[in-house]
């Protein structure tokens, strides 16, 4: 599809630092054929930028697109959502009073053996694609399943679709299902490469869609796999995804499964299981992370892995409450995950706003140290900063998207708010929605306003590369 030279005008938002978001108002940025940024003008309206900023940029104005934000619109970064499960998309809401384990065994893996059948991975993958985006989901680290042809679908369906991904083959040698598990460390080793290779021909520069080496976590795993998979990492420099310290019980297993003297590691604390098998690089991103000691900080941060906050999946199957803070204030990066199905929702705006709530009851101390407290407590201009700058570092895509600026590239969303006309209706040009205008609202009012009561009725288009993805209808 021909692209066209791009001109957004308007107020546009995004994050400057993780306690900062940068307002540009009356501003224009320009989006080549590209996709990429090439000019960002503040105080400049149409007439400025046809007369100073495109002649400089060397395009003919006819030819350019323009697209506007209407009053009270804005242009934010679109959302990363650093770990889902496209393969249990079906399943969201659907985990009754169930806790990991138990839940993988009732309603995770008959869901996603299930999806070997080309048809229903199909229906279901695209459906996944189409609402994430619909929800302003820019880029997506997804886990599939074991299954090859429908891991590979999913690649095949991100390209066609046009969202940006990171997709996984699921590897799982161990401890699930004799219908759901990988022949052997072999037989899975060479499953994932073979996925690996299609992607990598589907789309060779990685321009959208790449591969991501996914043992599912380490009680599913045998040590030789691992270390297979360690191996494949180093071997051809690509990202890891998995799971880490989720939940109490399945740390107890970690520890029973790898004791030290299987791993030959220091200890036989999760993190260091995974170290010992090379899973442990700057491209790895570990989901969950709740329960992490001191030291399983430390080695993560001395890696440079980076963690996949999921509020939305630690409370639904009651995981417990990242210590976001702790993570950061130890420098390791995080973004925010929707963990969908342990996540009930598909969108990264409640995912935020679950991490803004869930931060104010993170527990620091067995003597309660930390309930409430005002440093513990993330705000809307953090929780938006982890669900796009934070969440382009953990996929490794820092520099390439989760802001405006020259270089970086056009994925975004245009969010309209309800504005609330003085007969107290909303006009029939705006959108239906939670959130209500005023007008007297301050733009950091209006933003978090769009955290604690937006969806998916308030992102009106989303685009990602400079190719419209999803538009409201
Ligand atoms: N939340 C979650 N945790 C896991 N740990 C291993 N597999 C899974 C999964 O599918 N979801
Ligand atoms: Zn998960």
């Amino acid at each position: 599809m021909e692209l066209r030279n791009k001109l957004f005008l308007g107020t546009f938002v995004h994050s400057k630092a993780l306690d900062e978001l940068e307002y540009l108002h009356n501003a224009a940025v320009c989006v080549d054929t590209t996709g990429t940024i090439v000019a960002v003008e503040v105080d400049c309206d149409e007439p400025r930028a046809r007369e100073i900023v495109l002649p400089g940029l060397g395009w003919d104005g006819a030819e350019v697109e323009v697209v506007k934000a209407k009053e009270g619109q804005f242009f934010f970064p679109g959302f990363i959502d650093t770990h889902l499960h496209a393969s249990q998309y079906p399943n969201i809401g659907i985990f009754g009073k169930s806790t990991l384990l138990d839940w993988l065994n009732t309603y995770t893996f008959p869901l996603e053996a299930s999806l070997a059948d080309p048809a229903k991975a199909r229906r279901v993958y695209t459906r996944v694609i189409r609402k994430t985006l619909s929800h302003g989901t820019t880029c997506a680290a997804y886990y599939a399943t074991i299954d090859v042809p429908s891991t590979n679908l999913l690649a095949d369906l991100c390209l066609s679709h046009g969202q940006r991904a990171l997709v996984g083959r699921v590897c799982m040698d161990q401890l699930s299902p004799d219908y759901y598990r990988d022949a052997s460390p072999d037989a899975s080793l060479a499953d994932t490469r073979a996925s690996i290779a299609h992607i990598l021909t589907a789309d060779p520069t990685m321009s959208l869609v790449r591969p991501i080496i996914t043992p599912r976590f380490a009680p599913a795993c045998s040590l030789p796999l691992m270390r297979q998979l360690g191996a494949l990492a180093h071997e051809t420099s690509l990202p890891i995804q998995t799971h880490i310290s989720e939940n109490k019980s399945e740390i107890a297993l970690v520890q029973s499964l790898f004791p030290r003297s299987a791993t030959g590691a220091p200890d036989n604390s999760y993190a260091t299981v995974y170290d010992a098998a090379g899973l442990l690089t700057d491209k790895t991103i570990l989901a969950h992370a709740v329960h992490l000691t001191e030291a399983e900080a430390d080695l993560v941060r001395a890696r440079g892995a980076k963690v996949s906050h999921c509020p939305c999946s630690n409370s639904a199957i009651t995981s417990g409450a990242a210590r976001v803070r702790w993570l950061l204030d130890r420098g390791i990066g995080c973004g925010l995950g929707t963990d969908m199905s342990g996540g009930y929702s598909p969108s990264v705006l409640e995912a935020a706003r679950q991490a803004a709530l869930v931060s104010r009851h993170v527990v620091l101390g067995a003597d309660g140290r930390g309930e409430g407290e005002e440093r513990e407590k993330l705000s809307v201009e953090e929780v938006l900063f982890l669900a796009t700058r934070g969440g382009a570092e953990v996929v490794g895509l820092e520099g390439r998207v989760g802001g405006f600026g020259v270089g970086l590239e056009w994925d975004a969303q245009l969010v309209g708010l309800g504005l609330v006309g003085e007969d107290g209706e909303v006009g029939p040009e705006e959108e239906e929605g939670d959130v209500d205008v005023f007008g007297w609202e301050s733009w950091p009012e209006r933003v978090a306003k769009w955290l604690y009561n937006g969806d998916d009725r308030n992102t009106k288009r989303v685009w990602v590369k400079g190719r419209l993805v999803h538009q409201r209808k």
